[in-house]
């Protein structure tokens, strides 16, 4: 069984196509005949050349997009890491499916769809609109015992690929990571430093907003974790199960997912990168498909990024998670290919070159 649904991952990695430079560099071609100075928009001509290289248009309809928010509870809770109950996971999932979170508003200006997929939530939920996957029941107590089974966590990888496989049968082309779940700072913390060698010191931040006490013992959980538990950084299966989360788990399948389909995924703050590193060291081949969005607040994240390649596209000084960061620069993404579309260049206005 295991074997089964790790060969389905391997399959869906192989699909996912190398970057084209050849479009890539068309783009860096029409940008700099566009009227302004070659360069001058920055990060916004990164982007469409880096939306090029994806899908192999100078300008690709992106019009369909989504936000996928992941939610999963934490048994790591228990240790007393996050300044909010569980019991607000399954609360903000009814919040996600009423429209009324951050991300529902913000979505809503950006014209995307909020898809809520309950992965591992610690209570029984029901909503029409909701996408119930659930694959744990919350996670286990990580500095106790492993966080999940090694197939328990290939299964909630499988669920973000076929999240996203529906999604794009539907029509969407951009997809956003979000998340939902009280204690994933702590998870996205241990991930974070077994994976990039950074000390539970540089990599713990205070999430929901934790007093200096409080970062202490999240830090001495983080240790305690890493130490019992002992994930092989060389597998980054092995330290998704036994550190991480279900929903963290959904976002590298989202990721991977988008990138075999494609797509561009826009990574949201702390949670999603710690996603996103695991993607990239699953499947190399990700790492073009990946737009960093924000810089979150959440120490580490800088540093995090970095260790992906990724340079976020702006700094909000949001600490929020659900997606809200990537949703925010759906917009930057419509202003990048609406410039590559709409403007004239120096030949059809008539403008000089310098
Ligand atoms: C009302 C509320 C809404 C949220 N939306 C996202 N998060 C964020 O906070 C959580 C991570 O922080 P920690 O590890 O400290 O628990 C995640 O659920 C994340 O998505 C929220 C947290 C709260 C309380
Ligand atoms: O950056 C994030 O994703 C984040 C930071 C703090 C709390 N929740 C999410």
């Amino acid at each position: 069984m295991a074997d089964d649904l790790s060969i389905k991952l391997a399959e869906t990695i192989k699909k996912i196509k190398p970057f084209n430079e050849e479009s890539a560099s068309l783009a860096d071609h029409h940008s700099d005949r566009l009227t302004k100075p070659p360069g001058s928009l920055g990060k916004l001509e990164s982007i469409a050349r880096q939306l090029a290289g994806i899908s192999g248009q100078l300008w690709p309809d992106l019009s369909r997009k989504a936000v996928i928010v992941m939610a999963g509870d934490h048994g790591v809770c228990e240790e007393g890491v996050s300044a909010f109950p569980q019991a607000v996971t399954p609360q903000m999932v009814m919040n996600f499916l009423n429209g009324g979170a951050a991300v529902n508003v913000l979505a809503r200006q950006a014209g995307a769809d909020v898809v809520c997929v309950d992965i591992g939530v610690n209570a029984d939920l029901a909503h029409e609109r909701l996408v119930c996957r659930k694959i744990v029941r919350g996670t286990a107590n990580m500095a106790k015992q492993p966080a999940m089974t090694r197939e328990e966590t290939v299964q909630a990888i499988l669920v973000g690929i076929e999240v996203v496989n529906e999604q794009v049968k539907q029509g969407f082309r951009l997809f956003g990571t979000g998340e939902m779940g009280i204690g994933n700072t702590t998870a996205s913390a241990a991930i974070t430093t077994v994976l990039t060698g950074l000390s539970p010191e540089e990599s713990v931040g205070r999430g929901t907003g934790i007093n200096d006490a409080g970062w202490l013992n999240k830090v001495d959980v983080v240790k305690r974790a890493i130490e019992l538990n002992q994930p092989d950084a060389s597998d980054p299966i092995d330290v998704l199960a036994k550190v991480g989360g279900a929903e963290i788990a959904g976002l590298v399948g989202v990721i991977i997912g988008a990138a075999a389909n494609g797509c561009a995924v826009v990574i949201d703050g702390y949670i999603s990168s710690a996603a996103a590193l695991v993607a990239s060291r699953l499947a190399e081949q990700s790492k073009p498909y990946m737009i960093a969005s924000h810089l979150s607040q959440e120490k580490g994240h800088l540093k995090l990024l970095e260790s992906i390649g990724l340079s976020p596209m702006i700094q909000l000084e949001m600490r929020l998670g659900e997606g809200t960061g990537a949703v925010l620069c759906f917009h930057f993404i419509d202003a990048a290919l609406h410039l590559m579309q709409e403007m004239a260049t120096f030949e059809s206005a008539g403008v000089s070159k310098g």
